[in-house]
């Protein structure tokens, strides 16, 4: 990625006693929607955490627009961050909070704005304490995006949230693409990803496997969906090419990142398969290619 970058790692590492927790990781990243992926302790949320200034690296240089990130360092007023564990003071009423935090800030919101959007209106002098899981996230979203800030960090949005909060943080997500902010954030929920976000990054054991558009990620993995019919035992090579399901009586699906090989195989030794090819999920595409990895 060229200069503009907003927000940039290099080569960082970050170690606890018996523990790479990231691994020489580096990712330069501008405005837009941007999703780190990975399965649990694959290093997201350090990744987020060094970032945010909550942790220190134990080696490499994190930037933001330029400035050096350090440890509660002046670059925090860059950023509006939501961490994974949202642990407000039990005690403090929302609107409190809203306060307490805005006063970091340069330019922050009101809280009117952003608590129109995340549903938060009538709680605000509800203690914390006594909000739902579901709540407690909303607040810790409204309080990133109260921040007004340039670059934005959410580490699992989603997590708690019902149908109405998923599709609020959704519309948040798009309308600060429209402002050119820099988001990122780290999920599991590969709907909401392929729904928005540009870039997607894939780590393993603190490591990147993967990166770049959204889109692109889905065509280098070239994962497809191979549907079919038959009335005879599948070949046993098949299952060497992709994980076959049974979707129902002689119908299969075989789950594959060598699509044309399958296709031959299958056209090749079934009687009318009814053969049909679609491109897989991205959630799909990942997994096959964590699967392939511990082979
Ligand atoms: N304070 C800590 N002390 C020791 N090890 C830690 C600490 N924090 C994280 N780790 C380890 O570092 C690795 C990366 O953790 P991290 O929280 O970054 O993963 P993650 O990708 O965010 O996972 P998840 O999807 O579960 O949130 C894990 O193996 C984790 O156990």
């Amino acid at each position: 990625m060229n200069h503009q970058s907003t927000v940039r790692w290099q080569g960082v590492t970050k170690t606890y006693p018996n523990k790479v927790a990231l691994a020489d990781f580096s990712l330069e990243l501008g405005t837009g929607v941007h999703c780190l992926l990975g399965a649990n302790g694959a290093g997201k949320s350090t990744a987020l955490n060094i970032l945010c200034g909550i942790r220190a690296a134990s080696s490499g240089k994190v930037s933001v627009l330029g400035e050096q990130v350090r440890r509660a360092g002046p670059q925090a007023k860059l950023i509006g961050c939501v961490p994974q564990s949202l642990s407000f003071p039990p005690t403090l009423r929302v609107a409190e909070v809203v306060r307490f935090i805005a006063v970091h800030y340069p330019k922050p919101l009101d809280f009117a704005t952003v608590a129109e959007k995340l549903e938060l209106t009538s709680l605000r002098n509800t203690q914390c304490g006594s909000l739902s899981g579901g709540q407690r996230r909303r607040l810790g979203i409204a309080v990133a995006l109260l921040s007004n800030a340039p670059v934005l960090i959410l580490d699992e949005p989603l997590a708690s949230l019902d149908i109405d909060g998923r599709a609020a943080v959704r519309q948040i997500l798009l309308e600060q693409k429209e402002l050119s902010r820099c988001v990122i954030m780290a999920s599991h929920d590969y709907a909401e990803i392929e729904a928005t976000a540009d870039t997607v990054t894939l780590l393993k054991g603190g490591r990147t496997l993967l990166s770049g558009a959204t889109e692109a990620i889905r065509d280098t993995l070239n994962t497809h969906y191979l549907s079919f019919y038959s009335a005879v035992e599948l070949p046993a090579e098949l299952s060497r090419l992709g994980t076959v399901e049974k979707l129902g009586e002689q119908k299969y699906r075989l789950i594959t990142s060598e699509p044309d090989q399958a296709s031959r195989l299958i056209v090749g030794t079934l009687t009318e398969p009814r053969l049909q090819i679609s491109k897989a999920s991205l959630e799909d595409a990942v997994k096959v290619l964590l699967e392939e990895g511990q082979e």
